[in-house]
Order: structure tokens, then C-alpha cells, then sequence
């Protein structure tokens, strides 16, 4: 048995399904996940001494890779002056400063844990600020595993084929509307019908938990417009999207200005930091100024403020996002040529440093489309990938990351192992 597999019998003694996130298990690929012991620049090492390129970069925080000097410069400085002091420090105001400075949207922000509270937070702001109680998501956008947001889910919960997970009262789930992505003749019915009970539209802006999805600029207009119109919020969750496919995020590239964003991964920089904001009359809703409770023990910890300000000031120099860019359409373009040269239905797509993989002809614009996708297909290709020293997210609904620290050597070097596998699975 290897390192890996002796530690996955293990780790399922004492842990569900020997993981603490489901996304980690190789639940839909099949085989034993890899054990990691050490992670250094776009690499990572697993309990049997194999060696990866990343790409998942834990699942999006990771964008100047693992283990960067500067991040653990600023990460020691801070843990050595304490862990955490439940009360404000002054690296706190830095980080919501610098929130504020790099998107025109948020006037003010607060910091918490993780991308789910981030989400779940900014919904009950809505719901207190609207007096209203339905919310609006789309099928196959992931919001983290707040109760009402575990509704026609993606990440995880398409993956393992649930995406409605059970445990959500009948009653919560009420109140969360599901509508197809990038449908805007169904959105603008619903406003229609509902308008006035709608306290808000939570969206992924790309969407990168059914694999990567990009959203019309009608529906991106339909949202704002109506949203606007009705008297409800738009919330543009960037927990992935944000510092990721850009330098003010997807907001940015669609030139909207949503009235609440929920940010996580990259402004963490690897530690458990999320963060929610944008309109000071909406943010000042919240306690202690307003009646809508929100708190957290960790909110705003300063190791994890550190962490964040040290991958935010990298990730800020001029030029880093657009090689950064440049770097990613480099391997999707790469890949796409590799589908055509080979004849697979087998392309690829990128926004930022953010990209997809799609077993099909062409790239999917829809739940409906990605679903179709060629899932057996994937997993093999997955496995060959892994074979080959490239480390995939291991599901053909999640979006890939490339980092800062990831050379055109790297890219040029997964692009040789892709032409391995697709030959493979062909
Ligand atoms: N798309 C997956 C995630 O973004 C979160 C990772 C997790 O659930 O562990």
C-alpha cells in the first residue's frame, strides 16, 4: 500500500469519509486523494514524495503560490506579536482601506472567516435591509453551505450528484428561488411576479463551481437593472472570482457596480479570511450601528489579516495580473489546440487566472451544457493528469487557478502531459 493510501484508511477511521471538506475526496474520480505534506512556489509534494504541479492552489487562495517568502514573512511577524486578540487592531483598518481603494463598489467592509459566512452574512444584511425574505440564486452557482443557499448547488454538491443537500428545512428553502444561469427571460418573469418580495440576487459572476461558466452581458445588464428597479440587491459573491480574474475582480471586468460583494480565498492569502461590503447606508444596517446581528470570535484574526495584506500588496505591482493573464490563456489556448489536433471533444476557457475544462465540442454556457459534458471522459483524463505530476481539481465541475509563481516551463509542461493523457483517454 503507499503513503497516501495507508493514510486515507486511516484518516476514515476518525474523519467522514477521511476528509474535511467533501470537495477533497476523490468522490467522483475515483481512487485515493493525495495526502499533502508540503506545498513550495507551484508545486506541490504528497505523503509518497510525488510531485505536482497545482492547480488548485486550495481552491483558489493561492495566487502567488505556496509558501511565498513574503507571506510568510508577514505571517510569522504577525503570529509572533499574538494569535488573536478578539478586538480591533490597526492591520485590520489596512485591509478595509485597501478593500475600499481597489473596489469602487464597497464604501465599507467587514471581515470574517470564510466565504460561507462572507454569503450568509450578506443575505441577512439584504433580508434586514430589504424587510423582504425571498433571495434570488441561479442553478449551479455555490455560495459556501449556509442552509438557504444549499439549493440547486454546484461545487461538491453537483459533483457527488446533490445538489440539494439534505437537512435545509422545507421552509428556508422556500424563500431561495432558483433560476437556470445566464436565462434572462426567466429572471425578468420573476421580477415580474415577485419583485416586491425579493430581498436579493446573489450571483456568481463567473461562475467557477460548475466548472467555468460565463455570464452573457445581457444577463449581467438583466441583473443590475432589475434588481435595481425592484428595490432588491445585487450581490456579486466574489469569494472566487475576487483579486482572481482580475485586479478589481469581476465587477470590474463587467463595469457593475453591485450593492454588496463577498470576498474569500485570495484576500485571505491562504488563511481563513472572507470579507463582505459595499453600500454604507446597506453596511450600516449591521450591529453594532443597526438591528442585523453579525459576529465572529476569528473575524478580522490578525495572522490572517497579515497573510491577506502581504498576497494583496504582491498581487497589486503593475504587470502582475496581466502576465498573470497572459500566463492562463496561455494553457487554455494550449489545450484547446491539443483537443483539435487530437480530435477529442476535449477545449478549454480562462478568465484571469481562473480557467475551465470541458470534455465537449465546445464550451458550455450553461448548467445544462456543462452537465452534458463528458464526465467518464474527465476522469480519466484526470488520472492521467495526475499520473503525469499535474494536480487537477478532481471533479469536471470546479474551475482550475494558475499562479503568479506558475512559469510558461510549467505551462508548456502541463501542456506536455495533456497531450499524454488526451492520447490516453482519447
Ligand atoms: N469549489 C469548491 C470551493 O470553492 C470550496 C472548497 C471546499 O468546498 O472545500
Amino acid at each position: 500500500m503507499s503513503k497516501n493510501q495507508q493514510l486515507f484508511e486511516r484518516a476514515q477511521r476518525h474523519i467522514p469519509g477521511g476528509v474535511n471538506s467533501p470537495v477533497r475526496a476523490f468522490g467522483s474520480v475515483g481512487g485515493t486523494p493525495r495526502f499533502f505534506e508540503r506545498g513550495q512556489g507551484a508545486y506541490v509534494w504528497d505523503a509518497d514524495g510525488q510531485r505536482y504541479i497545482d492547480y488548485v492552489g486550495s481552491w483558489g487562495p493561492l495566487i502567488v503560490g505556496h509558501a511565498h517568502p513574503d507571506v510568510l514573512e508577514a505571517v510569522q511577524a504577525a503570529a509572533a506579536r499574538g494569535l488573536s486578540f478578539g478586538a480591533p487592531t490597526e492591520a485590520e483598518i489596512e485591509l478595509a482601506d485597501r478593500l475600499c481603494a481597489l473596489l469602487p463598489s464597497l464604501q465599507q467592509v467587514r471581515l470574517v472567516s470564510s466565504g460561507t459566512e462572507a454569503t450568509m452574512s450578506a443575505l441577512r444584511l439584504a433580508r434586514g435591509f430589504t424587510g423582504r425574505d425571498k433571495i434570488v440564486k441561479f442553478e449551479g452557482c455555490y455560495h459556501g453551505h449556509a442552509d438557504s443557499l444549499l439549493v440547486k448547488a454546484g461545487s461538491g454538491l453537483l459533483t457527488f450528484g446533490n445538489p440539494s443537500s439534505a437537512g435545509v428545512p422545507a421552509a428556508v428553502a422556500a424563500d431561495t428561488l432558483v433560476l437556470p444561469y445566464n436565462d434572462v427571460v426567466q429572471l425578468e418573469a420573476l421580477f415580474e411576479r415577485l419583485g416586491d418580495q425579493i430581498a436579493a440576487v446573489i450571483v456568481e459572476p463567473f461562475a467557477g463551481n460548475m466548472n467555468l461558466i460565463r455570464p452573457s452581458a445581457e444577463f449581467v445588464q438583466a441583473m443590475r437593472s432589475l434588481t435595481e428597479r425592484h428595490g432588491a440587491l445585487l450581490i456579486y459573491d466574489e469569494v472566487m472570482t475576487g483579486f482572481r480574474v482580475g485586479l478589481d475582480c469581476a465587477q470590474g471586468l463587467h463595469g457593475v457596480v453591485p450593492d454588496l460583494t463577498t470576498l474569500g480565498k485570495v484576500v485571505g492569502g491562504g488563511m481563513p479570511l472572507a470579507a463582505f461590503g459595499g453600500r454604507a447606508d446597506v453596511m450600516a444596517r449591521l450591529a453594532p450601528l443597526g438591528p442585523v446581528y453579525q459576529a465572529g470570535t476569528l473575524s478580522g484574526n490578525p495572522v490572517a489579516v497579515a497573510a491577506g495584506l502581504a498576497t494583496l500588496e504582491l498581487i497589486s505591482a503593475p504587470g502582475v495580473f496581466a502576465t498573470l493573464t497572459e500566463r492562463t490563456t496561455l494553457l487554455a489556448d494550449g489545450l484547446n489546440r491539443l483537443g483539435r489536433e487530437l480530435d477529442v471533444p476535449f477545449c478549454a476557457d480562462s478568465v484571469g487566472a481562473m480557467f475551465g475544462i470541458y470534455c465537449a465540442e465546445r464550451v458550455p454556457t450553461s448548467y445544462a451544457e456543462v452537465t452534458a459534458s463528458n464526465r467518464e471522459r474527465f476522469n480519466r483524463f484526470f488520472h492521467a493528469m495526475l499520473d503525469l505530476g499535474v494536480y487537477l481539481a478532481p471533479s469536471a465541475f470546479e474551475a482550475g487557478f494558475v499562479s503568479t509563481v506558475h512559469s510558461d516551463d510549467d505551462i508548456e509542461a502541463t501542456l506536455e502531459a495533456a497531450r499524454s493523457a488526451l492520447r490516453q483517454v482519447k
